[in-house]
């Protein structure tokens, strides 16, 4: 037998490999991805759909480098963006070494999981660990309960009459509380092969900062409007350059992003009074840029309509979904 000589030192058996994390909107992907990561490194909110790109963050620990991509939230395709983001959920899950299926622990299980969990079986070779998220939710007998229920879901799904074995896994977590996090990473490492690490130590995510920063205004954007807007708006930006002629110790980025609505009332909603809205949204955004970019930033906003752009395809297309 050959021992593996790695120029790195990577040390025998490390493992690395890439991990998907899926669940209806809401399910605690997000947060759980942020628990695992250590860092913020996804957009978390109490509503849902927030995550629209793949956003990958990056697990480092001494025997494995796992590489989470952060789908969006699987949906029936209604309008064309659903049905695109059923695409980009095929196209990221037909790559992946595992796939943690998140159902959180205090709801019920409903047609979304089920939806979900019949896609999964298309994977055939891909493990499906379910990950029952949330749990400081629920109660010990409750969440006996759900733990049941999720197998025999993975049984019923997943099982032999669908030529698979149910879940790989069946794991509770709780993200918030820091509950058996290390459990559901030792799980999922166990599906990876073995191999060095894929990325250089220290880096969190691979996700240009532009689209990071796109969502950190859409993020403040849907703040405080509830079910208004939620499906309506997205965010381009289109330019990130340093102020010229600044002092070397007080750098300031200028930032240009235009906000997309569907149409001219919801422009309305964005700007709010007298601007007040829309001024609201800049601070809150430019809050959270410049703590993630570590710099000065100015942020300059623009709402504009895109009629209809869910259906469009073009202007899909240049809104970069
Ligand atoms: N109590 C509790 N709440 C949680 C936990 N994990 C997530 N949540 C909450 O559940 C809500 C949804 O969590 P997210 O992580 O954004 O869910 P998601 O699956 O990424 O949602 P989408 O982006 O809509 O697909 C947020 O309000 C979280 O704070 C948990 O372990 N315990």
């Amino acid at each position: 037998m050959s021992t593996l000589v790695d120029p790195q030192g990577t040390p025998e058996g490390y493992r690395s490999g890439f991990v998907s994390l899926v669940g209806r909107p809401n399910a605690g992907k997000s947060t759980l991805t942020n628990a695992l990561v250590g860092e913020k490194v996804a957009i978390t909110s109490s509503k849902p759909q927030t995550t629209r790109h793949t956003i990958r963050g990056i697990v480092h620990r001494e025997d494995v480098q796992l590489v989470l991509v952060d789908t969006p939230g699987l949906h029936r395709p209604r309008t064309l963006l659903g049905q695109r983001l059923n695409d980009l959920v095929a196209e990221t899950l037909g790559e992946v070494d595992a796939v943690g299926m998140c159902i959180p622990a205090d709801e019920s299980i409903g047609p979304g999981d089920r939806f979900i969990a019949q896609q999964l079986s298309y994977l055939r070779r891909t493990p499906v660990i379910a990950v029952v998220t949330k749990t400081d939710k629920v109660s010990s007998e409750r969440l006996m309960e759900q733990l049941l229920a999720v197998t025999a879901l993975g049984d019923e799904v997943l099982g032999p009459e669908n030529g698979g074995e149910g879940f790989a896994a069946v794991v509770p977590v709780s993200a918030v509380a820091g509950r058996q996090v290390d459990d559901v990473l030792q799980v999922l490492a166990q599906r990876l092969p073995v191999g060095p690490p894929l990325y250089p130590e220290g880096e969190l995510t691979d996700e240009p900062e532009a689209v990071m920063v796109a969502e950190l205004i859409r993020e403040a954007a849907l703040e405080g409007v509830r079910d208004e807007l939620p499906h309506s708006v997205a965010v381009v930006v289109e330019e990130m350059v340093p102020r010229q002629g600044r002092p070397q110790e007080r750098p300031l980025l200028d930032i240009y992003a235009n906000l997309f609505v569907e149409r001219e009332s919801q422009k309305g909603i964005i700007i709010g009074r007298g601007g007040s809205r829309l001024r609201q949204i800049g601070s809150q955004a430019r809050e959270g840029i410049s703590a993630m970019l570590a710099t000065p930033v100015h942020l300059d906003l623009r709402v504009k309509v895109a009629k209809e752009w869910q259906r469009d395809p073009k202007q899909l297309g240049r809104l970069g979904f």
